[in-house]
Parts: C-alpha cells; sequence; structure tokens
C-alpha cells in the first residue's frame, strides 16, 4: 500500500462504542466531539461513536448523550455489526472489563483500554487473543496517563536495549505528596481533593498503596525488556504512612519525597519496586507537581530519555485513547508488548535484599535517655552505617522525631535493623524508611 494514500478517496468512518462513561468515557465523548474534524484529517477517516454502554443510563453526566444509542448489556457492543472498536473504561482487573476484552478480541474486533489493572493481570493472554485473529489492542491511556509514553517506548525507542525505566506513575499520590509539601495538608484531605478532580481509581486504596503504579510499572517493564508482563514480582509501598515530618526531614536534607516505580534488568535478573523515595532537589522527578506523571528510560544508544505530562483526568486520558483509536483508523498497530508474545523472555526475579544504596530512616521515639544508644546499637547490629542523624524536640503522637541517613548498604541490612526497632518498647508505631535516589 503506498503510504501516503490519495485523499480523494475517503474510508469509512471507523465506528467506536464506549463501555463505561465515567471521568475518562465523559472526556472520550467530549474530545471526539470538540476535535471530530481534526481527527478526520488526521486518521484519513470519520471517527463515529455508534453506541454506549454503562451501569447507569440515567446519571447525570453533564454531557448530553441523547445522540448516540444506548446498551443496557455490554455484550451488544460486540455482538453489533455496525462497530469496529471498543473502548473499554470500566475498570476492574476481572469482572465486566474483562469479560468485555475477551469477548471484543475474541469476535476480531478492535479493543482500547484505559484499564492498567486488567492489562498488568491478564495483559499477556489478551495479547495472545488479538495476535490468534489479527486485532488491535491498544492501551496507551492505561500508564502514565495523558503521556504517550507506550508509543514513545513501543515505536520511538524500539532500537534500544533498555536496561532501566523508573518515574512517577500515580497523579493521586504525586497530587497528595504535593498538596503536603505544598500547603501543608494532612493525608486524608489531600486524597479528598484529589479524588473531587478525577484523579483516583474507584477504590483509592489502589493509589495510596502503590499498587496502581505497580501496574503501570509492570507494563512499562515489559515494553522495556521485552519480558513476560510478570505483576506477582512487583513490590509495591505506597505514602500511607509518609507524615508531614518526613515531607519537612527530606526538605531539610535537599529532597523531596515522591512515589517511584523503578523496573531494571541486569545480570541479577528482573528488578520492579515502587516505593517512596526521597529525590534530590535538584533531579528533574523533583520538580513534577501534582497530577503530572513522569518516565525516565534509558537507551543504550538513545540515552536518557525524560517523558512528563498529565498522569490522570478526563483531559490527558482521553487523549491516549482517542490516540490509539486514530492509530486504528490508519491500520497503524502491531502486537500490544512490541513483539508477540512467545517472542517476550521470562527473566529470573533479583533479590530485592541486595540492592545498595543509601536510606532515610524516620522514628518516633519516646524522649527518654538510652533511646538514641538503642538506635545506634539496633544499626550496628544489623550493619548499618548512619550517615547523618536529627532529632527534634517538636514530636508527633507525644514523641519525638528521630531521622537519619544511612550510608549505603544493601536493603536488607535496612529493614533488619528496622525490625529491631519496631519490636523495641520505646519506638512509637511503625518506623518509616525511604530509600534515596541517586541516579
Ligand atoms: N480517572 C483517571 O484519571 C484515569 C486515568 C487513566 C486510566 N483510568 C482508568 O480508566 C478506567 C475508568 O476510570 P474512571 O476514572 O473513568 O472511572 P469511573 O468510576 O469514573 O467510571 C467507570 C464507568 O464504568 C461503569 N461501570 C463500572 N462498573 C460497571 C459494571 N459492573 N458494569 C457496567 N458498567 C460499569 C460506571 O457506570 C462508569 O460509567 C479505569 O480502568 C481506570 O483505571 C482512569
Ligand atoms: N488513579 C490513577 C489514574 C491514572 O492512571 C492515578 O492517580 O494516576
Ligand atoms: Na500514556
Amino acid at each position: 500500500m503506498s503510504p501516503h494514500p490519495a485523499p480523494t478517496a475517503p474510508r469509512p468512518p471507523l465506528r467506536v462504542a464506549l463501555a463505561g462513561i465515567g471521568v475518562v468515557g465523559g472526556g472520550v465523548v467530549r474530545l471526539l466531539e470538540a476535535n471530530r474534524d481534526l481527527i478526520a484529517r488526521r486518521a484519513g477517516r470519520a471517527i463515529e461513536i455508534v453506541a454506549l454502554s454503562a451501569r447507569d443510563r440515567h446519571k447525570d453526566r453533564g454531557i448530553d448523550l441523547s445522540a448516540y444509542r444506548w446498551e443496557d448489556d455490554m455484550a451488544a457492543l460486540v455482538a453489533a455489526d455496525d462497530v469496529d472498536v471498543v473502548v473499554e473504561m470500566i475498570g476492574g482487573a476481572d469482572g465486566p472489563a474483562l469479560t468485555l476484552a475477551r469477548q471484543t478480541l475474541g469476535a476480531g474486533k478492535a479493543l482500547v483500554t484505559a484499564n492498567k489493572a486488567m492489562i498488568a493481570h491478564h495483559g499477556l493472554d489478551l495479547a495472545r487473543l488479538a495476535e490468534s485473529t489479527d486485532t488491535p489492542l491498544k492501551y496507551e491511556a492505561a500508564v502514565a496517563g495523558g503521556i504517550p509514553v507506550i508509543k514513545a517506548i513501543r515505536e520511538g525507542a524500539s532500537a534500544n536495549e533498555i536496561a532501566r525505566v523508573y518515574g512517577i506513575l500515580n497523579g493521586t499520590c504525586n497530587y497528595i505528596l504535593t498538596l503536603m509539601e505544598r500547603e501543608g495538608a494532612g493525608f486524608a484531605e489531600a486524597l479528598a481533593a484529589a479524588q473531587a478532580e478525577g484523579y483516583a481509581e474507584a477504590d483509592p486504596t489502589f493509589d495510596v498503596d502503590g499498587i496502581d503504579a505497580a501496574h503501570k510499572l509492570s507494563i512499562l517493564a515489559s515494553l522495556c525488556f521485552g519480558t513476560k508482563l510478570d505483576i506477582g514480582a512487583v513490590t509495591a509501598n505506597g505514602i500511607r504512612n509518609i507524615i508531614a515530618a518526613d515531607i519537612r526531614e527530606a526538605e531539610a536534607l535537599g529532597h523531596r519525597v515522591r512515589l517511584i516505580g523503578m523496573a531494571e534488568r541486569d545480570e541479577a535478573g528482573l528488578s520492579q519496586h515502587v516505593q517512596p523515595c526521597l529525590v534530590p532537589a535538584d533531579h528533574p522527578l523533583a520538580y513534577v507537581p501534582g497530577a503530572l506523571n513522569a518516565v525516565v528510560a534509558e537507551g543504550n544508544f538513545v540515552g536518557r530519555l525524560f517523558f512528563e505530562g498529565a498522569g490522570a483526568g478526563a483531559g490527558p486520558t482521553a487523549s491516549a485513547i482517542v490516540a490509539d483509536i486514530i492509530d486504528i483508523a490508519r491500520d497503524e498497530y502491531g502486537p500490544a508488548f512490541a513483539m508477540p508474545v512467545d517472542a517476550l523472555d521470562q527473566a529470573p526475579v533479583a533479590d530485592a535484599g541486595a540492592r545498595v544504596g543509601k536510606h532515610y530512616v524516620r522514628l518516633i521515639v519516646e524522649d527518654r535517655i538510652g533511646v538514641l544508644a538503642e538506635i545506634a546499637t539496633a544499626m550496628r547490629d544489623a550493619d548499618v552505617s548512619i550517615e547523618s542523624f536529627i532529632q527534634r524536640g517538636n514530636g508527633t503522637e507525644g514523641g519525638v522525631v528521630i531521622a537519619l541517613v544511612t550510608h549505603e548498604g544493601p536493603a536488607r541490612a535496612i529493614h533488619a535493623a528496622l525490625a529491631i526497632l519496631a519490636a523495641s518498647d520505646h519506638v512509637i508505631g511503625t518506623p518509616m524508611h525511604m530509600p534515596i535516589l541517586a541516579l
């Protein structure tokens, strides 16, 4: 086929059905209506919404949907002869989203999804199904929202071996951390504000416990390293235990707290971790505020790539979904994970305890004689060397805050020291630790 098809031969419209009309689905309707003509010119054909389906037809969504056919039963979207593409914006790894995805690909229709939980858990099976029916499976909106990072890695960086990918992958957590840092907001208040903006998952524990970022990281890792998706191998720690004192002490140490997902592949195997980290204040990731996301990918020829943009919200997520639809309209698609599923490797999981770095440790302790000696002894017994140490008298929960930074050492030594301290009668609550990013 000519790479420059004659503009005088318009193709029939691409007919799209939308399943799930919430924050993201509403954004897709608005975008397709607002940019209809431009999109048609770019795609080389019109893109038409022909049917919608969601749980509640009569909910007020603030948009006029009366022009579109409504199906109460989602399966009808797949069965309809006038639907070419099904866009899944329901959410959830299993349940109706997965049923719809399987039905769609099984019927040889294109699937676009924003659902990182489903792709992280079932992406390989869905990709196999898409291969068997030679159908597009696209999920740009699932990772880092509006940032076209899937496209950039699948296509723009596809010549490179990538050994490390990391970044800020959850808009809700970044929004909460930024509000805590800039306005002194409390955790619960900041989470409520993120939910009101439409950033959070239906169950926000997925956001704050790092699970949503883990879903996204596992997808990026597969794409970057050519490995089979392995969500079970990702460790996830969220931001629930971060208190105002951590933000303050991080700042005093010249750092900011960010939830970082990082995946690396080397001779030791594949490591995939989501955890709050101290990021040096002059690192580009420290400048990423609010619901923005950022992804860093290091390619062996291109060097360091840095992508930043809105990671959540109706408009940015719709932008990613509609870009996928336009690719389908242009017949531009390939294997979902950049190579056929059978060509992906199975990498061994690297030993997380062996990861070497400096750590920030924060404890709240009773203000009494011998407590500092107890901390120093625990560190010595676990073979952790202390680089700097701060005690603040303005305590929380009836204690004083101790913040310290360790010299470089393996994560397993920090865990051992914290286990000793957690058992102490003089330590209040759970000790907190965060690696210090040094890249
Ligand atoms: N909100 C964001 O910023 C964002 C960004 C990227 C990806 N996503 C993903 O997009 C998807 C949708 O997110 P959202 O924020 O729009 O959620 P939402 O809760 O606002 O909307 C979900 C929609 O799905 C429908 N739905 C839910 N369960 C259903 C069921 N059992 N049967 C039929 N319909 C059902 C609801 O009626 C609603 O219309 C999720 O996979 C989410 O992870 C969201
Ligand atoms: N809840 C997700 C939506 C985007 O995937 C976030 O806050 O990043
Ligand atoms: Na994206």
